[in-house]
């Protein structure tokens, strides 16, 4: 068991040797253009948007004052690496709360890793009634361990190679979520 001041000074020394992979402004620009692309798709159809939790926060609440239409907008919970940096089975903490019967559905996340936890989700909502699925993810990440061959979200915001990342939503052992960019740890 690390002690607290052990574990500060790896999370400062974590943040300062990492690789920044997208600033600030490039992050954002991506964001405005998944914003259009979620505009000219859902933007008549009075959609259910929910954030996944924990990581998720960041984009969504990026994304949702650039969506100038009618929406609701509530959250799940699920998490799979529960503040490691490697993924176990997925852990549902909170289920969807608002009913979504017969209405179109976007889930909003930071990233698309190995894409367990995305296809969980989509297919309870799928099982629970939603007319149809939408998914978006700030990161993609680049490798051939995808839970399905054909998992892709529709919305996608930027590209990353195989390393761990952080920033933006993201967490290195619970910490730097609140990175303003996308960075890469050491090594990781
Ligand atoms: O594509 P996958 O390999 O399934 O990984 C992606 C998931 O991992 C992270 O969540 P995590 O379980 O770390 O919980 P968090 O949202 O609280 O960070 C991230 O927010 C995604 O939901
Ligand atoms: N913070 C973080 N969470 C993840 N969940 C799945 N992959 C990642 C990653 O690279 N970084």
């Amino acid at each position: 068991m690390q002690t607290d001041a052990l574990l500060a000074e790896e999370i400062r020394q974590v943040y300062i040797e990492s690789d920044l992979l997208y600033s600030q402004l490039e992050v954002e620009q991506a964001i405005n253009r998944m914003a259009a692309e979620i505009t000219e798709a859902l933007g008549e159809q009075d959609p259910v948007l929910f954030c996944v939790m924990n990581g998720g926060l960041v984009i969504t609440g990026q994304l949702l004052t650039r969506l100038n239409f009618p929406l609701q907008v509530s959250y799940l919970h699920a998490t799979r690496y529960r503040n490691t940096t490697s993924g176990h089975e997925l852990e549902w903490k909170v289920p969807p709360m608002i009913d979504f019967t017969g209405r179109p559905v976007l889930i909003i996340d930071d990233i698309l890793d190995e894409g367990h936890t995305l296809a969980e989700i989509l297919d309870f909502c799928r099982a629970q009634g939603a007319s149809r699925v939408y998914s978006a993810v700030l990161i993609n990440k680049l490798h051939e361990r995808k839970a399905r061959p054909d998992l892709q979200a529709e919305f996608v915001g930027l590209e990353i190679e195989d390393r761990y990342i952080f920033g933006y939503g993201m967490d290195y052992k619970g910490y730097w979520r609140n990175a303003p960019g996308i960075y890469a740890v050491k090594g990781m």
